[in-house]
């Protein structure tokens, strides 16, 4: 694996035509680390976790991960540096069984191309047994191994949540970002959830989460940085982040408003 860095986003602004959906925005997520992306509805979570994968060209600032300069690479170069993604809307083959759902998230690694996973060819072939084994492991280490065969569908939000959840990481990346992980689980769902994401995390892995569920935000993170009307306004420990008074008054309203 490579060496672990940390992920910087430095003075990031967009928009779209005339409508600011970044301003300025500063922060860096590292690893070892569980780092919290937070703030209300249209604050620029999504929009920044776009510009951090590539889908989204800011108008201004730069992104690295470690020594690297990322901001004019394509998603799928990002993708290769290292960067995996869960998307908010489940994002699953609904075609592919649940192992093969998790076997293509391995196919960046691949030298002979995703097809050659998939299909018998004898060049393919090594790297298919390979990409079936890690899907394995992956599955057994997140407690999904009984549902390899099963086709997505059938399966509840929250075990097709821990599948994306398995496909990002069977590539084995350096940055997990994870956009509202927990959005439509019930509560023995998100508890689960949280279990395995604190599992996961580890001293290489720079980990991202993105989550309107303050419970599993607070157990999981080390850190939190705060978004509003697409400003940094504060980041701190979970601790600092709910004494922060401009935190309280974005959540809770200002009494004197
Ligand atoms: N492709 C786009 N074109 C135009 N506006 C966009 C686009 N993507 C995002 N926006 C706008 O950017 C703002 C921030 O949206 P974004 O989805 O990043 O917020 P968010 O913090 O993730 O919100 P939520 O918690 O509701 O998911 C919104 O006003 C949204 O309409």
């Amino acid at each position: 694996m490579a060496e672990a860095a940390t992920l910087a986003a430095e003075r990031i602004s967009l928009a779209f035509g005339g409508h600011r959906v970044l301003s300025d925005v500063s922060l860096d997520f590292r690893a070892g680390q569980v780092t919290g992306l937070i703030g209300p509805n249209g604050a620029g979570k999504t929009s920044l976790f776009n510009c951090l994968t590539g889908l989204y060209r800011p108008q201004e600032g730069t992104i690295a991960l470690g020594d690297m300069r990322l901001e004019g690479l394509a998603p799928a170069r990002r993708a290769r540096e290292g960067l995996a993604r869960s998307f908010q809307h489940v994002a699953l083959c609904p075609d592919l069984s649940v192992i093969e759902n998790v076997m293509f998230g391995r196919a960046r690694l691949g030298r002979s191309g995703w097809a050659s996973a998939f299909l018998p060819l004898p060049r393919g072939r090594a790297e298919a047994a390979d990409a079936r084994a890690t899907a394995e492991r992956i599955l057994a280490r997140l407690g999904l191994a009984a549902f390899a065969d099963d086709m997505p569908a059938s399966l509840p939000p929250g075990t097709q949540r821990m599948v994306e959840i398995a496909r990002a990481i069977v590539a084995d990346p350096r940055v997990l970002l994870l956009d509202e992980p927990a959005a439509g689980l019930n509560a023995a769902e998100t508890r689960h959830l949280t279990e395995a994401l604190r599992a996961l995390a580890g001293p290489d892995l720079v980990m991202v989460v993105v989550e309107h569920d303050m419970d599993l935000i607070m157990e999981v993170c080390d850190r939190i940085h705060v978004l509003n009307f697409g400003r940094l306004i504060a980041s701190g420990t979970p601790a600092e982040i709910r004494a922060d008074p401009e935190v309280v008054r974005v959540y809770l309203g200002d009494p004197d408003d």
